[in-house]
């Protein structure tokens, strides 16, 4: 069982999830783009980072790049697949998941911690937690601003594929606690099916607990599902 841990050109956020997954004790090895799938992939992480420099927008560029239709194939055949910061704007960019990231709110590059309430328990990615769950990780972005027309909000929402929103430390789910202006306070997403999800937070940068914070592994288990 082998995690693949994606790096495209700019990638900086693909060792810390390799790293973080193993602390787990789920196998994960870091796969260049060119090179494709692993025979034995059993997951598919999209990891953080600044791929192509986020120029055209953030994911864009990588989510051309041809394992891209190996990523697609492999998750309608379920197999896990998590995108986090700017894996999430790849997937979104390659139609994993609907609407899309862009800039912030703030027009600035935020680092920041933020709470997250669980909105959908009954996920690969949740299934440790009950709805209404509170936890704390950081975020690192430029553009992260969740995008979506209204009418294809309500459907994200009534199918219950919203997975995360910014909330405050009791779980309100303010205009305060949106850091970056989300629709809905959507921090994270899910696609056709729910062992595909995409967020802007960073899960493997809360898990090791030299780094801060442990509230991201119960996220990354996810895998073992
Ligand atoms: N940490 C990240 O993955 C950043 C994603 C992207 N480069 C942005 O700024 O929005």
């Amino acid at each position: 069982m082998t995690v693949a841990v994606i790096q495209f050109g700019g990638s900086n956020c693909d060792r810390d999830a390799v790293r973080a997954l193993e602390y787990l004790d789920i196998e994960a090895e870091r796969i260049w783009h060119e090179d494709g799938l692993p025979e034995d992939t059993t997951g598919i992480m999209l990891p953080g980072g600044f791929s192509y420099g986020d120029y055209l927008r953030a994911g864009a560029m990588a989510a051309r790049s041809p394992i891209m239709n190996e990523v697609r194939e492999t998750a309608a055949e379920g197999i896990p697949v998590l995108g986090v910061c700017n894996g999430a704007q790849v997937g979104s960019e390659s139609g994993l998941t609907d609407g899309a990231f862009t800039t912030n709110k703030s027009a600035r590059f935020q680092c920041e911690h933020v709470f997250l309430r669980v909105e959908n328990a009954d996920t690969p990615w949740t299934e440790e937690f009950e709805a209404g769950d509170v936890i704390e990780v950081p975020i690192a972005h430029g553009e992260g601003r969740f995008e979506i027309t209204d009418e294809r909000y309500e459907t994200l929402d009534s199918e219950d594929r919203v997975l995360f929103r910014y909330c405050d430390a009791e779980g309100n789910v303010t205009d305060e606690a949106n850091p970056n202006g989300s629709t809905g306070n959507v921090a994270g997403i899910l696609g056709d099916r729910s062992s595909v999800a995409v967020l802007m937070p960073h899960p493997e940068r809360a898990t090791l607990p030299d780094v801060g914070g442990t509230d991201g592994e119960d996220v990354l288990t996810g895998f073992r599902a």
